[in-house]
């Protein structure tokens, strides 16, 4: 587990708290309140041998705190960082029921984590112990692990009611039929497993349902309770799981409407009981169903799987746009079949550079590769997936990777910023705090628009601009924002384009001074005015958000990213 932590160096998925967590009994900031200069504390420690010092670090003369046991014990365990939030474990607010017996030495608490998936809470248990049994005075530790999920977004009486216990709901998706999705969804689901969670997996394609020739239940066949309608998953190595193929009746022949209806109802009148992650097998494609599927249930997020070939990215930038149009935010891409190892040498059968460009285009956070295996084919066909049968094998460890990804992104997107890039009508700018920036900046909305990425705007296979500046008018104006996870947002424009601007974009486009954005202003109010601009930049007129951003950037203006189109 060690390994795997270091192989995920930057990876605590699980442990992501939902919000600025509260604070255990006594934090740090109960324990900084002991901050007190050297002198007293010298007098404190003569006066009491049980009390030991830290130092604090500061730029004027050095302080010392005294602590009590507790402060100790949680200045020993906020040590222990966070490497997704860069925040230690006692902010966090892992750090629960902490119980000290100083006389004897004893030391209790829970560390609670919002998944029990976290590919990494190995070596927050082994740290912890190891920090805070270093205390010369502690004698024994007790250390629970353990995982509280964060209360979902909706409310109970807006879900429905089988998926009310059901923490996250993961669509896994293409756009293409066999690039392998059924095969991910199901290792990814057992994968999850493993990691510790509680898992389910619904396999949404009615016409060819998989799952039951991927997966061997004992019970193969969906009960459903005569008077309140409610479906039973069949069950397969601890995993729940629902597939039309388990109805007794093979894959269907039914219109659209009918089909939706039918998902829908498998789906939401299933008696999932408590999971942390249902897995939903999306079958191919962007149509009803799929959109159908969307609407009736909160989607955390959405993994695309493709090919390596070029025909493979034109569609899953397709699903992307899809799920962004429904705010459901893509996770991870993953590259399937993506090479083979053979006589020494790494070959790539359908080419190289499909999923570079999707994270590219898009910003996504994650690409995964996965080989051409045989093991995975023979382990779907025989109805045990490859991560059951050879858990410590390549291919699950290369889930592995999925998995903790997957998890990661949840959890770090329930800490998403709502209002990362903002409009400023009055200064006709946008206004953008990246997530982990500290100032907002102001950008240019044409150049946005006029660096568009997607297809729309360059060619998909010279990599050429098909876009010209000219094409966009200075005065364009987005008429709505939206965030898609944590990576990028969603600008829709008057002139009805739609485009996913990724944060690392945004990054790199050419940043407007405080002097631009007067002058903007200026010119705004004097086309406003039928006039002429005042001269003074029009600041009078400014809201009184867009006046601090001015203030911001006339204290500390921005350099100006790299020159781009502008
Ligand atoms: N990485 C891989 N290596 C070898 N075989 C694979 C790999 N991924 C998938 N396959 C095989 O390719 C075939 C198609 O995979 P799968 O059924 O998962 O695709 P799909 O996208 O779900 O297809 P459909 O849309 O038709 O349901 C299966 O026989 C599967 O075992």
């Amino acid at each position: 587990m060690a390994a795997l932590a270091q192989r995920l160096a930057s990876s605590c998925p699980s442990a992501a708290p939902e919000r600025a967590a509260p604070r255990p009994a006594a934090s740090l900031v109960a324990v900084r309140r002991h901050v007190v200069p050297l002198q007293q504390r010298q007098t404190r420690q003569g006066n009491n041998a049980t009390r030991r010092t830290i130092c604090q670090a500061s730029s004027e003369a050095p302080t010392v705190a005294v602590l009590s046991k507790e402060g100790e014990v949680l200045a020993a365990l906020a040590r222990i960082i966070d490497p997704d939030f860069g925040m230690n474990i006692v902010d966090c607010g892992f750090i629960k029921d902490l119980e000290i017996d100083g006389e004897q030495g004893r030391v209790s608490f829970r560390m609670e984590l919002t998944t029990p998936a976290c590919p990494i809470k190995d070596d927050f248990e082994k740290a912890a112990q190891e920090y805070v049994s270093a205390l010369p005075w502690v004698k024994s530790l007790s250390l629970k692990m353990d995982a509280r999920p964060p209360a979902p977004l909706l409310p109970d009486d807006s879900r429905p009611s089988g998926l009310r216990s059901v923490t996250h709901v993961i669509a896994v998706s293409s756009c293409k039929g066999g690039v392998g999705k059924s095969t991910t969804s199901v290792n990814l689901a057992y994968t999850l497993a493993q990691m510790g969670a509680k898992v389910g997996i619904f396999d949404a394609d009615i016409y060819g349902p998989s799952l039951p020739t991927m997966i061997s239940p004992q019970i193969r066949v969906l009960q459903m309770d005569p008077e309140t309608k409610a479906i039973t998953p069949v069950e397969y190595e601890g995993v729940k799981a629902v597939s039309f193929g388990f109805a007794g009746q093979g894959s269907a022949i039914m219109r659209g409407p009918m089909v939706s209806g039918l998902i829908q109802q498998l789906l939401t009148t299933s008696e999932w009981g408590e999971l942390d992650y249902l897995v939903v097998d999306f079958p191919p494609g962007t149509g009803d169903i799929q959109l159908t599927l969307c609407q009736s249930v909160a989607f955390s997020a959405a993994v695309i799987v493709t090919t390596p070939q070029k025909l493979a990215f034109i569609d899953v930038a397709k699903g992307i746009r899809m799920f962004a149009k429904l705010m459901v935010p893509c996770v991870a891409v993953v590259e399937n079949m993506s090479y083979f190892d053979a006589d020494g040498k790494r070959h790539f059968p359908f080419g190289e550079g499909s999923g570079e460009r999707i994270v590219r285009e898009f910003g996504l956070p994650n690409l995964v590769r996965f080989p051409i295996v045989p093991e995975l084919s023979a382990g779907g066909d025989s109805g045990r997936p490859v991560v059951v049968t050879d858990p410590a094998g390549p291919t699950a460890q290369a889930f592995l990777e999925l998995g903790a990804a997957v998890v990661r992104e949840v959890s770090k997107l329930r800490r998403a910023p709502q209002n990362a890039v903002r409009y400023d009508k009055e200064l006709g700018v946008l206004v953008v705090r990246l997530p982990n920036g500290e100032q907002d900046f102001l950008l240019d909305p044409a150049t946005v628009r006029r660096n568009d990425q997607s297809a729309s705007s360059i060619n998909e296979w010279t990599g050429e601009r098909t876009l010209r500046d000219a094409d966009i008018p200075d005065t364009l104006q987005p008429v709505g924002i939206q965030p898609v996870g944590n990576y990028a947002v969603q600008i829709s424009w008057e002139d009805g384009f739609s485009q996913i601007a990724a944060y690392e974009l945004l990054d790199s486009l050419p940043r407007l001074d405080a002097q631009d954005a007067l002058a903007r202003q200026a010119q705004r109010l004097a086309e406003m005015a039928g006039g002429v601009g005042d001269g003074n930049g029009g600041q009078e007129g400014s809201s009184s958000s867009a006046q601090q951003i001015l203030r911001n950037a006339q204290q500390a203006p921005s350099a100006a990213g790299p020159a781009l189109q502008t």
